[in-house]
């Protein structure tokens, strides 16, 4: 059974949200997290900027997927994730982890896949183990850069790359689906009318999609607005 949890509206929504995250803290409060980019979670990251009770000393923070391009590009989820959270919280440099733009597309998967085994210590065949995750869904049922066309759910990689699908305007680097489902708290963030069909695709594990895949250690837990729902 889906747990959801259902806001008036995105603002609302996202208020729930800084507190559903407030409660993990509070229960952990050393956490190692991983953001989506996109645009629905502007709101949530400048309210959580602003819940001044969180030490970010004590809180990595991790990039989900980001696009091929330069960081300080709009499509960039570093320069969102960067412009609406980290540059207002008192946060070290060395919390946050992000996907560089490298020379190659591969180049950046295995930068980024160092970065994360050196930081979560791991042996071979082991993933990392993050706190919370958040994530949002596509209208074609892609998490994260997980789309139909690159997705493949017997994958044993820590992270992936979407490349060469022409609708989509950038290549990109993911966290892959075993590294997602092995966290404890992953929320999906989802607003606005546009989202309301494939939401319950989703919510009815339609397997054509990879936002259906997606399991969490402890809690999976859909965070909708009424418009989307
Ligand atoms: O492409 C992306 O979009 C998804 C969904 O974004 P949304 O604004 O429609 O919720 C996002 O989760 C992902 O990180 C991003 O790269």
């Amino acid at each position: 059974m889906n747990k959801i949890n259902i806001g008036q509206d995105l603002n609302n929504l996202s208020q729930k949200l800084v507190n559903y995250f407030f409660k993990i803290y509070l229960n952990k409060p050393l956490l190692n997290i991983a953001l989506s980019g996109g645009n629905t979670p502007k709101k949530f990251f400048q309210l959580l900027s602003e819940k001044k009770e969180i030490n970010w000393n004590n809180i990595n923070i991790f990039i989900v997927d980001d696009r091929h391009v330069s960081l300080d590009s709009n499509d960039s989820n570093y320069n969102l994730i960067k412009s609406s959270l980290i540059d207002h919280i008192n946060i070290p440099k060395e919390n946050f982890h992000f996907i560089p733009y490298l020379k190659t597309l591969e180049e950046s998967k295995e930068f980024y896949e160092n970065d994360i085994v050196k930081f979560f210590n791991l042996s071979e065949n082991e993933y990392p183990n993050f706190d919370f995750i958040l994530l949002g869904i596509g209208n074609d049922g892609h998490t994260a850069s997980l789309f139909p066309e690159n997705f493949n759910q017997n994958s044993i990689e820590i992270t992936t790359v979407a490349k060469n699908i022409n609708r989509i305007n950038y290549d990109r680097v993911s966290l892959d689906l075993q590294t997602l489902n092995n966290s404890n708290y992953i929320v999906f963030l989802v607003s606005g009318k546009n989202k309301k069909e494939i939401l319950q695709k989703v919510l009815k594990k339609d397997k054509k999609y990879p936002a259906s895949y997606i399991k969490a250690k402890k809690e999976l837990i859909f965070f909708v607005d009424n418009a989307a729902y």
